[in-house]
C-alpha cells in the first residue's frame, strides 16, 4: 500500500519504518530539511533501538523515501498519518498549529480520495477540526474530493517502540464510515495476525482513550511517589509495599515504580491538555490536577534531599548525576527529572558532573557551554573526585556497578537513588550513606 507519513519523529518515523518493512511504499513528510538529509542518508536522527537498522534497510531497498515536499506526499499515499507534535500550550491545552497545517496541506494537493488518520496525541474533537480544515482547503480551490478522516492514536513506549508498534497490546481506531474501517484493517493487517487486536470505535471515544491511557498510567506513578514519601515518614519500605499490592492482579506489577517524577514528552503534557479539556467542558479535574501536582514535586525530591545532606549549602560541591534522559533506552530529554535537578543544583552554586550512556549529546545541546556543567565520557569518571552520586535513570549498566571503587572514586561514599536501584542492606555494608525514594535512609558514619 502507499502510505504518507508527515512527521518523522519518534512516532513518525517509527510507523513509516514499521509499514515499510511490512512490504508498504512509504514516504516521509517533514518541515526540518536537516533531519531529512540525515534520514536520506539512512541515518536515524535519534536513538531508539533498533530504529536505526531497520530505516537503512527500507530505505536502501526503496520502501522508505524521505522529503520536504509535502505536494509530493500528499499525492504518494492513499493514507495519509499525521504524526507531527502536539507541544502544551500557555494554558496547558494542546497546541495543534501543526497538525492543522499538515491538515491545510492535504487539502490543498489531493487530487483523489485520501485517508487522513491523526496518529498524533490530540484532544477530543481534532478530528472535526481536521475535517473542517480540509474540506475549507478544497472549497478554496473549489475541489470536491472525498475523503476519510480516522483517530488512530499511538501507544508506543519510547526504547521498546518497534516492538510496541509491530507486537501492540491494541490498535485503537476512531472512525466513522465502513469504508474508513475497511481501508485501516486492511492497513494494520500485517500487525494483526493471531489475534484480532484492532479496536473500532467512535472518533471522540478513540481521541480520549489515548489520554484516559496516559493519564492513568501517570496516576498509578504519582500514587506510588505519594505513598513512597508516606512509608519514608511511618518506617515502611515502599519497595516491599510495591511487591505486596502488585501481586493483586486487579492492581498488577505495571507501572507501580516509585521514583524521582515521571518526565518525557507524554505523561506530562498529556495530563495538562486533559486538565484543560475537562475544565473547558465544565469538569473540576481533582484527580487529574493532583496527579501533576505530585509529579512536579517529586522531580525536587532529589535535590531536597541532597541539599539536606549537605546542611542546605551546596555552593562548590560537585554532585555526579547519572542517567540524564527521561527514561533508559532513549536520548530523549523532554522533560527529564536529570534536567529540574541539575537547574537546582547550579542556583544552589553546585557544579554537576554527569553521564548519560546515549543523550550526551541532547544535554550537550541544551547546557553545553555551562562551566558548572562537565560532561563524561563514563560513569566512573562522573563519580572520580564528586561529593555525592545521584541516580536519576535506571539505565541497566548503573545497577551493579563497581561499589569498592565507586566509594574510592568519591570524596565521601553518599549515593542519592532515584530509581531504587540498589538493596540498602548492601549499601550499608559498602559504607556508603545511602538515601532513596520511599525506603528508611541509610547513614554511614565518615
Ligand atoms: N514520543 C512518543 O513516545 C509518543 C508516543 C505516542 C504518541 N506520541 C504523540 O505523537 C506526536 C508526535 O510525537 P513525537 O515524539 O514523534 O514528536 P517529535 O517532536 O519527535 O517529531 C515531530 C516531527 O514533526 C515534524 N513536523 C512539524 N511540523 C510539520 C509539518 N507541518 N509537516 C511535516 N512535519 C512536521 C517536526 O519537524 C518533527 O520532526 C505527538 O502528538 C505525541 O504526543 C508520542
Ligand atoms: O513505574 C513506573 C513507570 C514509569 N515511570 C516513569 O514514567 C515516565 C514515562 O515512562 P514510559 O511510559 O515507559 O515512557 P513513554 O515513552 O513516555 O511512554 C508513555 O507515553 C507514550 C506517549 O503517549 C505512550 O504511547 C506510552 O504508552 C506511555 O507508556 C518515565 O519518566 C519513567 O521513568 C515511573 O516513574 N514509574
Amino acid at each position: 500500500m502507499d502510505i504518507t507519513i508527515f512527521g518523522s519523529g519518534y512516532v513518525g518515523l517509527v510507523t513509516a519504518t514499521c509499514f515499510a518493512d511490512a512490504g508498504n511504499d512509504v514516504v516521509c513528510v517533514d518541515v526540518d530539511a536537516q533531519r531529512v538529509e540525515t534520514l536520506r542518508r539512512g541515518e536515524c536522527p535519534f536513538y531508539e533501538p533498533g530504529l536505526a537498522e531497520l530505516v537503512k534497510i527500507n530505505h536502501a531497498e526503496g520502501r522508505l523515501r524521505f522529503t520536504t515536499d509535502a505536494a509530493e506526499g500528499v499525492k504518494h499515499g492513499q493514507f495519509q498519518f499525521i504524526a507531527v507534535g502536539t507541544p502544551p500550550g500557555e494554558d496547558g491545552s494542546a497546541d495543534l498549529k501543526y497538525v492543522l497545517q499538515v491538515a491545510n496541506t492535504i487539502g490543498q494537493h489531493m487530487t483523489e480520495h485520501r485517508v487522513i488518520i491523526t496518529k498524533s496525541t490530540v484532544p477530543v474533537g481534532t478530528c472535526d477540526k481536521v475535517r473542517a480544515q480540509l474540506a475549507s482547503a478544497l472549497a478554496a480551490r473549489n475541489a470536491e474530493i472525498e475523503f476519510d478522516v480516522v483517530s488512530n492514536p499511538e501507544f508506543l513506549k519510547e526504547g521498546a517502540a518497534i516492538a510496541d508498534f509491530t507486537r501492540p497490546d491494541r490498535i485503537v481506531i476512531g472512525v466513522d464510515s465502513d469504508r474508513a474501517e475497511k481501508l485501516m484493517r486492511a492497513l494494520y493487517e500485517p500487525f494483526n495476525h493471531n489475534h484480532d487486536r484492532l479496536i473500532s470505535m467512535d472518533v471522540r471515544s478513540s481521541e480520549l482513550t489515548k489520554y484516559a491511557a496516559n493519564a492513568l498510567l501517570a496516576t498509578k506513578i504519582s500514587f506510588m511517589n505519594e505513598l513512597a514519601n508516606l512509608s519514608e515518614k511511618v518506617g515502611a519500605d515502599i519497595e516491599n509495599v510495591r511487591i505486596g499490592i502488585g501481586s493483586d492482579p486487579r492492581i498488577g506489577y505495571h507501572f507501580i515504580y516509585a521514583g524521582c517524577g515521571y518526565g518525557g514528552s507524554c505523561f506530562p503534557k498529556d495530563v495538562k491538555a486533559l486538565v484543560h479539556t475537562a475544565q473547558q467542558a465544565g469538569i473540576k479535574p481533582s484527580i487529574l490536577s493532583a496527579v501533576e501536582e505530585v509529579n512536579e514535586r517529586q522531580k525536587t525530591v532529589l535535590f531536597s534531599r541532597i541539599n539536606a545532606h549537605f546542611g542546605g549549602n551546596l555552593k562548590g560541591k560537585t554532585i555526579a548525576v547519572w542517567g540524564l534522559s527521561f527514561k533508559p533506552k532513549t536520548d530523549d530529554i523532554r522533560e527529564a527529572t536529570s534536567r529540574v535537578l541539575m537547574e537546582a543544583l547550579w542556583d544552589a552554586g553546585a557544579i554537576v558532573k554527569a553521564y548519560d550512556p546515549v543523550a550526551m549529546h541532547e544535554i550537550q545541546k541544551v547546557y553545553g557551554d555551562r562551566a558548572d556543567l562537565k560532561l563524561c565520557d563514563s560513569a566512573e569518571q562522573a563519580v572520580d573526585g564528586a561529593d555525592a552520586l545521584t541516580i536519576v535513570t535506571e539505565w541497566k549498566q548503573f545497577r551493579s556497578p563497581n561499589f569498592a571503587r565507586i566509594a574510592k572514586l568519591l570524596k565521601q561514599p553518599v549515593i542519592f537513588d532515584g530509581r531504587n536501584l540498589y538493596d540498602p542492606e548492601l549499601m550499608q555494608r559498602m559504607g556508603f550513606t545511602y538515601v532513596s525514594i520511599g525506603r528508611q535512609p541509610i547513614t554511614t558514619e565518615a
